[in-house]
């Protein structure tokens, strides 16, 4: 997805892999990334170009291209990656693979079936509220929010959190290229097993579930809560009891 108009020769890829991407079932993740992207833009969730999402599907990683428009996204444009090998098998002409690549992948290792990056303002905002309150390393907390039940219990649990449950959401800090947040994601995941989130400095979040409705409804419940608590630091009321 080039920001101008092709000329005749770009973008031609051989059909066997246009094969990969393009499909008339709209829950093909090719269609999928592109549908959801435009929704997440509507969100204000990848303004810039910056943010997106990647999904696996069996052996096969389907990621958008690096600095493009999301909400413009064609399934043509989308990359494909074997998941064994890390190999791309699908490779659009003069475009870069998301620079969220590795850290897409980082969740996939996990477990995960589809993997959003936002940067949504509320995200931020709370990022900046847990650094004033608990210095440079921590986590943003709160409970007893109803829609704190949008979130899954943790990996290899079944249900959601309950109402009761303190939802606990890490945050890493930021690096001045995307890819090396990687290692703190990843430490991230390792120290808080039951996330489905990693909140990034200043930067946005890191959403991941078992497949993209729940990535999905995960990623707007927390968006959600974080609005929530930004105007509830703002009212200068507590996130949690204690
Ligand atoms: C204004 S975007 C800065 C880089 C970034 O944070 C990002 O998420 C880039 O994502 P992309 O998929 O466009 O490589
Ligand atoms: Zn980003």
């Amino acid at each position: 997805m080039a920001s101008e108009p092709p000329k005749p020769a770009e973008n031609l890829i051989p059909s066997d892999s246009n094969a990969l991407v393009q499909s008339t079932n709209p829950l093909h993740p090719a269609n999928l990334i592109c549908e959801l992207c435009r929704g997440f833009y509507n969100l204000g969730w990848v303004t810039g170009t910056g943010g997106g999402t990647s999904i696996r599907h069996h052996e096969h990683i389907y990621l958008a291209p690096s600095g493009v428009q999301k909400e413009r996204l064609q399934p043509t444009d989308l990359f494909v990656m074997d998941y064994a090998t890390r190999s791309y098998i699908r490779t659009p002409t003069a475009l870069k693979p998301s620079q969220c690549t590795p850290l897409f992948l980082a969740a996939f290792d996990k477990g995960a079936g589809c993997c959003i990056h936002t940067h949504s303002q509320w995200a931020v905002l709370v990022t900046l509220l847990v650094e004033k309150a608990s210095g440079k390393e921590g986590c943003f907390e709160i409970e007893m929010l109803e829609q704190i039940k949008g979130i899954a219990r943790g990996r290899g649990k079944t249900g959601s959190l309950g109402y009761f449950d303190r939802l606990v959401v890490p945050v890493i800090e930021n690096t001045a290229h995307e890819e090396d947040l990687t290692e703190s994601l990843e430490a991230a995941m390792e120290k808080y097993p039951d996330t489905y989130a990693v909140l990034v400095r200043r930067h946005g979040v890191y959403v991941w579930g078992d497949n993209w409705h729940k990535a999905k409804t995960m990623c707007e419940s927390l968006d959600y809560i974080f609005q929530l608590a930004v105007e509830m630091h703002k009212l200068g009321l507590p996130w949690t009891a204690s």
